[in-house]
This record gives C-alpha cells, structure tokens and sequence, in this order.
C-alpha cells in the first residue's frame, strides 16, 4: 500500500522534490509514495482527486501553508488540522448563516483520520473560496466556527478520502495571519521550508 502526498502547488512542496529527486509533473509515481500537485482551491482540488484517488492508497495527506487566525501561534509553526468544515458552503439569512447541514442538503464539517503518531500541535481548519481579508469576516467567522487555520483545500481533501474510507491527514505551516490583505507580512519562505523540513521527515521514516 502507498501513501498520496497531496499538495495545491509545486511550490508548497519545493525542498521534497528535490530532496526525494522527484521529477518535475504534477502527479508524481514513485516507489513508497505518489506525489499530486492540484492546483488551489476546492474544486482543483476535487476533480485532480476524483481522477488519482484509490485503493492503492492507505493513506492521503495534505501538505500546504496557511493562514492562521490565532496570534499566539508563531508564523512557521506546523500544525497537525484535524477538523476542517468548508465554510462558505450554505446559505446567508440576512445576517445569519445556514451551513449545509442545517438546511439538509449534507456535511459540511470533515475530520482526519489515522492510527499514526504525528507529534504535532492539532488545529482545527476552514476552507475557503476566497481568502478571508476584512475585520468583518474574521469576526464572523470566528465567532461562528472559532477556527485556527485558513486554507482553499483541506476540507476538499478530507471530503474524497471520506468518500473512499481511506485515511486521512492535513499537516500546514502557518504563513500568515488571517487578516485585511498586507502579503509584505506574510512568511512564506520559513513556511514552506518548515512544511519540507518536517513532509521530508515524516515521509523517509514511514518508508
Ligand atoms: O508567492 C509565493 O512565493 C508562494 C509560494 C508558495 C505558495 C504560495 C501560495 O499562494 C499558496 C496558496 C495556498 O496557500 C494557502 N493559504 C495560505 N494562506 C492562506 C490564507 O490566509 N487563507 C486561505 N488559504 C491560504 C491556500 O491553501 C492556497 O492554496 C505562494
């Protein structure tokens, strides 16, 4: 059995390409894992699953970077998100907000899953069309789902794994803070590094 390494884009995953010597390409087949870049977003996300994901693997893991909401934990930090729930999926009532799963139409709310020690701090996620930047919508948003990570994927990759009953993970290092726009403060540079750093690890030892 394999492992399929899931990532939104090459560059989230720089350092384990040329670590493992992975050739360039978005799906990548090698002999203890499969590397699939899908590009950003839920739907990306969803249809480069829906054609690469089976029962050839027991486990999915989501490698990415991320926003955070919670200042308390360091930009770089790596984080183990265990929950995620797609967060714009439902409908607005006025001011209110209906999920998906309060108006009957499904779930909406996906967790990990796996028997494997991670030994890292757990987060719990949102996924989003479209990156969370007011005052506005971070107090919404917090007061309605208190999360700690922001992405466009996680959700979307617990979804699929779900559907297959195949283990899952999402493992994200912070890049930012979730916050009206400013990309001067963002640390992309030490989250990928960090995100490598511990993917390269994680990865050799399972092998
Ligand atoms: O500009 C670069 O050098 C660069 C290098 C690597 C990755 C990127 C991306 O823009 C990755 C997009 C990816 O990041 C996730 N992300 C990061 N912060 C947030 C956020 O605050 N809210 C939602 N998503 C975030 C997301 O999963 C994207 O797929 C750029």
């Amino acid at each position: 059995m394999k492992t399929l390494v899931v990532a939104a884009t090459k560059a989230e995953l720089a350092f384990f390409y040329q670590h493992f010597n992975l050739p360039e390409g978005d799906f990548v087949e090698s002999k203890n894992f499969d590397l699939l870049i899908t590009g950003v977003g839920m739907v990306a996300t969803a249809f480069a699953l829906g054609k690469h994901l089976s029962h050839k693997y027991d486990l999915v893991i989501n490698f990415g970077i991320a926003g955070c909401f919670d200042r308390n934990v360091a930009l770089g930090a790596v984080l183990n998100v265990i929950e995620d729930t797609f967060a714009e999926l439902g409908a607005e009532n006025g001011e209110e907000f209906i999920s998906i799963t309060d108006l009957g139409f499904g779930e909406n709310y996906f967790t990990a899953r796996t028997q494997r020690k991670v030994g890292l701090p757990l987060a719990k996620g949102i996924t989003m069309n479209c990156v969370t930047g007011s005052e506005k919508s971070i107090k919404s948003l917090v007061e309605r789902l208190n999360p700690t990570t922001e992405s466009m994927e996680g959700a979307a990759v617990f979804y699929a794994a779900k559907q297959l009953n195949i283990d899952c993970l999402q493992i994200r290092s912070i890049s930012n803070y979730v916050e009206p726009r400013n990309k001067d403060n963002w640390k992309i540079g030490l989250a990928v590094k960090n995100l490598n750093d511990w993917a390269i690890a994680f990865i050799g030892e399972m092998n």
